[in-house]
């Protein structure tokens, strides 16, 4: 069965600047997928590409296997989403905003206005004009928009960016809810407790480039091995650690030592250390968050600008 999204070799220049620079991502029906990077990384480019708004200068997307390029408006058959802001008329109301993209739209659009609305927790205001809207209103708005077009694939672009807390947290209930729901979601962020949260599956992506693909989770399995330890005697603990066989990159830190090791190699050493006279007061593993993560695969230290929300 065809990829929901399968993008190969995608590249976008801007004269000196490779927005978009070899991106290869692959998308499977029921994925929730983060295109997560940094400002700048060629996120919005990127989606653009896929939802055929620009053309690449080298590589191919294919939607559910079909190229938009090639086939046109028909290759974006169940596919929906906006990128930047969604645009409405600010005079009209919510409702009356829908029912102009459901006349384009055109088909049974017209009738999962009220379906879309609730989804979207607008039944209730959707008689109020959209320029009385908040931040978070519009975006939801935008959301039921796509949802007219009863899609199986769903593009969002930084959906969050410039919301308050509560809108963050309500346009994450509706993604997740839409997942639920078995829609394939791609959003692209910058947030990387956002993809955290919402994503099974991440493309990490920093100067037009992809710098991992795969699986959440194994990402952060594979951090797996490292250990915090506090002893009754930590010095005398790290002495031992550093000589110990498998177990390598002891430290000392202001919480004790940590290191890395497998699981056997641990268990001897606990049992070293209690034959020494050295009493375990903590034992914990630690799994790397997404954020240390992203930043030891591209820049090797924080950037401030990227850890602001
Ligand atoms: N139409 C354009 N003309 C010239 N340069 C562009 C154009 N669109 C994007 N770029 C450049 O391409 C690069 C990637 O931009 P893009 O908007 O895709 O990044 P992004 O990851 O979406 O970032 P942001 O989170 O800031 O939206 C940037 O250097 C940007 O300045």
């Amino acid at each position: 069965m065809s990829q929901a999204i399968e993008a190969r070799g995608l590249v976008k220049r801007y004269g000196p600047v490779t927005a978009v620079d070899h991106v290869d991502l692959t998308v499977r029906t029921g994925d929730v997928y983060g295109y997560l990077g940094p400002n700048g990384a060629g996120k919005t480019t990127s989606l653009r590409m896929l939802l055929g708004l620009i053309r690449p200068d080298e590589g191919t997307a294919k939607l559910f296997g079909r190229d938009p390029l090639v086939e046109g408006a028909r290759a974006l058959d169940g596919v929906a989403g906006f990128v930047e802001a969604p645009r409405f008329y600010p005079y009209l109301s919510g409702r009356r905003n829908l029912e102009l993209v459901a006349a384009l739209d055109g088909g049974d659009a017209p009738e999962r206005i009220d379906d879309a609305l609730h989804t979207v927790d607008l039944a209730k205001r959707s008689h109020d004009k959209v320029k009385g809207y908040s931040h978070g209103m519009k975006q939801r708005l935008g959301i039921a928009g796509a949802l007219l077009r009863d899609p199986r694939l769903l593009l969002l672009d930084e959906p969050t960016t410039g919301l308050d807390p509560a809108g963050m947290r309500d346009m994450r209930v509706l993604v997740h809810r839409l997942a639920e729901d078995g829609l394939t979601v791609l959003l692209s962020s910058h947030l990387m407790d956002e993809v955290e949260d919402l994503c099974d599956r991440v493309a990490i992506v920093t100067r037009g480039q992809v710098v991992y693909e795969g699986a959440l989770d194994e990402l952060i399995a594979s951090t797996a091995g490292r250990y915090d330890l506090r002893t009754t005697d930590d010095e005398a603990a790290a002495a031992i650690a550093h000589r110990w066989f498998g177990i390598t990159n002891v430290a000392t830190t202001t919480r004790g030592i940590e290191f890395a090791g497998d699981e056997r190699a641990v268990a001897a050493l606990t049992l070293e250390l209690a034959q020494k006279g050295i009493g375990l007061l903590a034992l914990v593993p630690r799994t790397a968050t997404l954020e240390e993560l992203f930043f030891r695969m591209t820049e090797g230290t924080p950037e401030p600008a990227l850890e602001a929300a």
